[in-house]
């Protein structure tokens, strides 16, 4: 189906076609080459600040791209690090690969992915509200972390125990549990690299503060065979969802920061 931006027509290589800045100069992902990031000591001597809440997260949503997990950000802000001022959270989904690939980050190290990769977006709460905000320069920090294949994550499980009842696009279900998304940091959020990037989905706004998280979080090989339990639709019909990221884009003119020497 046309709707589906990742397989219709050449996919994230034809994007710049309706979406001219996709080849601007800050555009995201990108490859992180730790050979190149620079350590920044005032990143270090301002931590980031990161708070979420039990109650923040009203609803799962499927996107046509993504599960996304709803919030009001009530009790949920980030500051500190690379921001000037306080975002507040607004939603998380993720975006991964297929069944025995090792692809499905949006991001990489070195040049290796990771079969899946979260992003909890958050707002800069000097604009009236989200949307405002979307396609401001400072506009949006989303925290990125890597899923990588290990002992089950049993918090996120409880999120992908509702994907059945979200089976198409444009379903919505309400959250009558609390989750805290804190949950879904890694161990040590200590260390992370920081760059001025974009969205990784049209309509690609320069407007993202990224923030990549070192340590990835480890789930299970069938909780990342669950992601692909998610239906889309393609130019042959409902099926299941998967390789539903942007490879990376050139660095150009940037510096990866790194909160870590
Ligand atoms: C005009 O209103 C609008 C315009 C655009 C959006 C897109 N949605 S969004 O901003 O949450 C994101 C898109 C891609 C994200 S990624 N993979 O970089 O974290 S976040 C929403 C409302
Ligand atoms: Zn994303």
């Amino acid at each position: 189906k046309r709707g589906n931006i990742y397989l219709s027509g050449a996919g994230p290589s034809a994007w710049h076609e309706e979406y001219p800045v996709a080849k601007g100069k800050r555009q995201s992902p990108v490859d992180i080459n730790t050979n190149k990031t620079k350590f920044d000591p005032k990143l270090a001597a301002d931590p980031l600040t990161i708070r979420f809440s039990d109650s923040c997260c009203q609803s799962i949503v499927n996107t046509g791209i993504s599960f996304q997990v709803t919030s009001n950000g009530a009790g949920c802000e980030l500051s500190g690090g690379p921001l000037d001022s306080t975002y507040q959270f607004a939603q998380f989904h993720a975006h991964w690969g297929a069944y025995l690939k090792t692809t499905g980050s949006e991001h990489t190290v070195d040049g290796v992915s990771y079969p899946a990769e979260l992003h909890l977006v958050h707002w800069n709460t000097k604009y009236d509200d989200f949307k405002d905000a979307v396609d401001k320069p400072d506009g949006l920090a989303v925290i990125a972390v890597f899923f990588k294949r290990g002992k089950e994550h049993p918090g996120f499980g409880k999120i992908q125990d509702l994907f059945s009842k979200i089976p198409a696009k444009g379903a919505k279900v309400n959250i009558d549990f609390e989750f805290n998304p804190g949950l879904l940091m890694p161990p040590d959020s200590e260390n992370y690299w920081t760059y001025l990037g974009s969205l990784t989905t049209p309509p690609l706004y320069e407007s993202v503060t990224w923030i990549v998280m070192k340590e990835p979080l480890e789930v299970s090989v069938e909780q990342i065979a669950i992601l692909r339990t998610l239906l889309w639709e393609t130019p042959n019909g409902v099926s299941q969802m998967y390789n539903n990221f942007r490879p990376p884009v050139p660095l150009r003119d940037r510096v990866i920061r790194a909160s870590f020497g």
